[in-house]
């Protein structure tokens, strides 16, 4: 087709050169037309989820569903994808209601909304049926600072067993390229290996939980994502959790924002620079990067049932320091590490909380 006469060749769209172009994009700078910009950012996660054969033909997977752009985005593209290139697969949203008045109750709003326009299945899982306390509870407790290592633990253990309830085993979630890029810069500037291997996975199972996670949008740059859902028109939330976010990871998200200012590319290069060093992490600390190896053994929590190698699991552990009134413990010795995964800091400061309680030390 011959470029349209009244549109200035500087302003046609750089890939159908047949309309204006509307779009900068914010990862290569190339000039789009809003058709080709939603083909473009679909064809990408297309090829994320093919090359890394991310689904298999008549399973079923959860959509862990917040509301937010991302997983709302998330959910869009999947059933996109998944009716353009028949994938085969069953995707359910499954939504965790951490009890925060005035921002999830809200959010769960626009998530049930979402389940009648994508006519996808929802399960809503609440912090306070599993653990008998809410974020505002905890909140309350500990203060705003630290809220997020209880937050963090007490999800990732919701959505298992969000999972479980819907007999899944893969539970997709709504990280994108910046998110992983601050998460690759913080196990970088701690010499976490094991966790940097952990981050820059696009799936990851561990013996401690049957449920495997993934991460669609992990190229996905975040302020693509919100051009994507504002151009389709996407129903999400958009407020910002009430209470405070980690420290650690808003000083590397201020670095990479401001990183990407002078290199566009820069959020891309550090998710590829992290699976870079993966790939050169001896596999000793791949496998540790669990910190559930085979060898350590897993058995069930003997409170909950819950998968893990000690005696009480990584939840039942926190509701411990919260129901005996020492929520900052947890906090203080789990501060700055990702809530991914059980961390030794913590055991060692539960079993120090012990020993003090037993009176030998203080
Ligand atoms: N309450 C929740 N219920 C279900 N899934 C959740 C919930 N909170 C977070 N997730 C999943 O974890 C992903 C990352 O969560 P994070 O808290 O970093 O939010 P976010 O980056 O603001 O994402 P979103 O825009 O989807 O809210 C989300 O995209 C979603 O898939």
């Amino acid at each position: 087709m011959s470029p349209p006469l009244h549109i200035p060749a500087s302003k046609l769209c750089e890939s159908c050169r047949a309309t204006r172009a509307l779009i900068s994009r914010p990862k290569t700078n190339q000039k789009l037309c809003k058709t080709c910009f939603l083909s473009t950012f679909e064809a990408e996660v297309h090829a994320t989820i093919v090359s890394t054969t991310l689904f298999t033909r008549g399973s079923r997977v959860a959509i862990g569903a917040s509301g937010g752009k991302d997983s709302t985005v998330l959910a869009s593209v999947l059933k996109t994808l998944n009716e353009r290139y028949d994938y085969g697969v069953e995707f359910v949203l499954l939504s965790i209601d951490e009890g925060i008045k005035g921002y999830r109750d809200d959010s769960l709003e626009t998530v049930k909304r979402n389940a009648v326009q994508y006519g996808m299945e929802l399960v809503i899982v609440s912090y306070e049926e599993l653990y008998g306390w809410s974020m505002d509870s905890v909140v309350e407790s500990i203060g705003k600072k630290g809220n997020c290592t209880y937050c963090g633990v007490f999800r990732r253990q919701a959505l298992d067993r969000g999972a479980e309830r819907l007999g899944i085993n893969h539970v997709v979630t709504g990280h994108n390229a910046d998110d992983i890029a601050e998460t690759v810069l913080m196990n970088l500037l701690r010499g976490d290996l094991p966790r940097l291997h952990r981050c820059t996975s696009i799936i990851t199972s561990s013996t401690s939980s049957p449920i495997a996670r993934s991460k669609p949008l992990k190229y996905a740059y975040e302020k693509e994502i919100v051009l994507y859902a504002l151009h389709k028109k996407l129903d999400y939330f958009s407020t910002e959790c009430i209470y405070s976010p980690e420290a650690f990871r808003g000083s590397a998200r201020t670095l990479i924002k401001a990183l990407e200012k002078v290199r566009p590319s820069a959020i891309l290069d550090i998710v590829r620079s992290g699976e870079a060093f993966s790939r050169m992490i001896p596999s000793q600390a791949q496998a540790s990067s669990a910190k559930l190896s085979q060898e350590s053994g897993m058995s069930n929590c003997t409170r909950c049932g819950y998968l893990t190698s000690q005696e009480l699991c990584k939840a039942c552990t926190l509701l411990d320091c919260l129901n005996k009134n020492r929520p900052k413990m947890a906090v203080e010795v789990e501060a700055g590490i990702e809530d991914e995964e059980a961390s030794s800091s913590l055991r060692r400061g539960m079993e120090a909380m012990k020993l003090a309680e037993e009176g030998i030390v203080n």
